[in-house]
């Protein structure tokens, strides 16, 4: 098996995308710990797990790959990383097309699967603070905790423009859908347009179709990593 190489993606300019980065056995450490950490609990609805601050240590393999993918301008930044979200989707749950929050979060996010795949999209923002604040689609319900900090977010961000300017429309319109599959051990890094200018988000379906085959969806677990701005607004922690 060739070494895994980062792809540097050219249409959505900012976007590292690298296969099969994570190696197996840190696939199966970390969830080893979720699983131990009682993160998830789906039958009561706990679905999503936020971390702010130090992160816990059993997450530092990962902290420091993903570092890695960072552009050189964010990679000395200390810490990377001070917020994390793990998300469990079960089969058929998906995640509303959205930007991560523009006031909220710096430059930078790496997003990580660890378990199950999915395809998840990527199209040029629609510019609207709406999309940002409530892009969990409904049936992934864990989120209340992230409703809430949408909503005050909502209330102090008033009308932020994500994309007031998008360098990519002429190339990229509103409808260009690009769908990238995403296995377990596949770590995406958004910075630049992909992070300010695209949105993200992954269709509710129980199978998804790639290079002619059907893919079935399983229990999905990701881990995505961002920094704080120094004037986010701090949120309820849901444990
Ligand atoms: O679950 C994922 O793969 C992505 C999560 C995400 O985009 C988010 O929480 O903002
Ligand atoms: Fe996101």
């Amino acid at each position: 098996m060739p070494p895994p190489v980062p792809f540097h993606h050219p249409v959505i300019r900012g976007m590292t995308f690298c296969p099969r980065l994570l190696p197996q056995s840190l696939l199966d450490t970390l969830l080893e710990h979720i699983d131990e950490e009682q993160w998830f609990d789906p039958l009561n609805g706990r679905n999503q797990v936020m971390r702010f601050g130090n992160l816990p240590p059993w997450l530092s393999q990962l902290v420091k790959i993903s570092r890695d993918l960072l552009p050189n301008k964010l990679r000395e930044r200390d810490p990377a990383f001070d917020q994390m979200i793990a998300n469990y989707y079960d089969p058929g749950q998906g995640l509303r097309h959205h930007v991560d929050l523009v006031r909220r979060f710096d430059d930078g996010i790496v997003i990580a699967s660890l378990a199950g795949s999915c395809v998840m999209e990527y199209r040029p923002a629609e510019n609207k603070a709406e999309d940002m604040c409530s892009h969990i689609l409904p049936s992934h319900d864990s989120v209340k905790s992230e409703q809430t900090h949408c909503q005050q977010t909502r209330n102090s961000v008033q009308n932020s423009k994500v994309a007031a300017k998008c360098p990519l429309l002429g190339e990229a319109t509103q409808s260009t859908t690009i769908p990238i599959l995403l296995s377990p051990g596949d770590v995406v890094c958004l910075s630049g347009p992909a992070r300010w200018e695209w949105e993200h988000g992954i269709p509710e379906r129980l199978e998804d179709e790639w290079e002619n085959k059907r893919i079935p969806r399983g229990t999905r677990i990701s881990i995505t990593l961002r920094k704080l701005l120094p004037d986010a607004l701090l949120m309820p922690c849901d444990g």
